[in-house]
């Protein structure tokens, strides 16, 4: 990294040792003008969160300190200027105000790295107020198809992308919430005795992308279906689990209720299982296309659960998955 030099016509504010709120409200800006970051601190801000997300546990347990609270934001999937929206509308991250992203920040959204850099960038500057959960989203095959490699070579390059793969795999799989919520991207499991301690134990550096079965695959790929019981997945991997499962999981862990993203919902959200599985989405108007809202939830030190939603807002004429170059569309002609 020492190598690389950032000329003197570089017209954006320097990164020097450490994350600083001034690069960040600097990047902002230019992201929102359309322009790029120089890759040297693109490459520095990928290599210092994967260093970071790889010692926390596989399992992080936060709690929600006095006169902060914590927001819990679903799927973003490259919609940038709606992040911002989120952050207009319920603060920009600071030590009052943490955020928890639960998964899918990238892929369909044509403003993947600009998403994926701005979150790294508030998780290297404020660590322990800024959670980040894997989804479905940070693999190789989802971003191969759904826009995000394509996105790292078309606006920074190959190298870009290997670095963010890297650090996909080192992303936590759930975040523990003042030990009544469970959050992650997918849902539970085909094994009603999987336990909070076997999450905390599943060594994720080992395996690298969730496979076709096993815990890490169905954290990141599972529904809940309104019949009791389980049932195959829409999808093709994974299943979809019932309000009973919910309800089994949550007493034999002592949760209140799991809190998980990865589906769509009209009203950006959606309190299901009897309450104990909700599903927050945060993609309003998703690919340009779905009618839906977006929302997040937001906790205090006493742990109610407060539901906002939001409307996405314009964006430059650039159409979702623009830099898909394997997407199924393409392989077709
Ligand atoms: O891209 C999505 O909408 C999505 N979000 N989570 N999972 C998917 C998905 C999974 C398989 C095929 C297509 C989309
Ligand atoms: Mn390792
Ligand atoms: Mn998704
Ligand atoms: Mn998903």
């Amino acid at each position: 990294l020492d190598s690389i030099e950032v000329d003197q016509t570089y017209d954006g504010v320097r990164l020097q040792k450490e994350m600083t709120q001034e690069f960040i409200d600097d990047m902002i800006e230019r992201f929102k003008n359309g322009k790029k970051i120089h890759k040297k601190y693109v490459f520095q801000i990928i290599k210092a969160v994967r260093d970071i997300v790889h010692d926390e546990p596989t399992m992080v347990e936060v709690e929600v300190a006095s006169e902060t609270k914590l927001t819990v934001c679903g799927d973003t999937h490259g919609q940038y200027f709606d992040l911002l929206e989120i952050f207009r509308l319920n603060g920009y991250p600071s030590e009052k105000q943490g955020y928890l992203f639960n998964g899918d920040f990238v892929d369909r959204g044509s403003w993947s790295t600009e998403i994926a850099l701005l979150l790294y960038a508030y998780k290297w500057l404020r660590p322990k107020y800024f959670f980040l959960n894997r989804g479905n989203h940070e693999t190789d095959d989802m971003n191969r198809v759904y826009g995000f490699e394509g996105e790292c070579k078309a606006k920074y390059n190959e190298k870009t992308f290997r670095l963010f793969s890297e650090s996909f795999s080192a992303l936590p799989l759930a975040t523990l919430i003042g030990k009544k919520y469970l959050t992650l991207h997918g849902g539970l499991f085909s094994d009603d005795k999987i336990t909070l301690d076997d999450i905390r134990k599943l060594d994720r550096h080992t395996q690298r992308q969730p496979g076709q079965a096993g815990l890490m695959m169905e954290m990141l790929w599972t529904d809940p279906q309104p019949q009791p019981g389980r049932g195959p997945s829409k999808r093709g991997v994974g299943l979809q689990f019932g309000p009973d499962v919910t309800k089994r999981f949550c007493e034999n862990n002592g949760l209140e209720a799991v809190i998980r993203s990865h589906e769509v919902r009209m009203d950006g959200y959606e309190v299901e299982h009897d309450g104990r599985c909700i599903t927050v989405f945060s993609a309003p108007k998703y690919c340009d296309t779905t009618e839906n809202k977006g929302a997040y939830i937001n906790l205090g030190p006493e742990l109610k659960l407060e539901y906002h939603q939001f409307e996405a807002v314009p964006h430059p004429d650039i159409k979702p998955m623009a830099y898909a170059t394997n997407s199924p569309l393409m392989n077709m002609m």
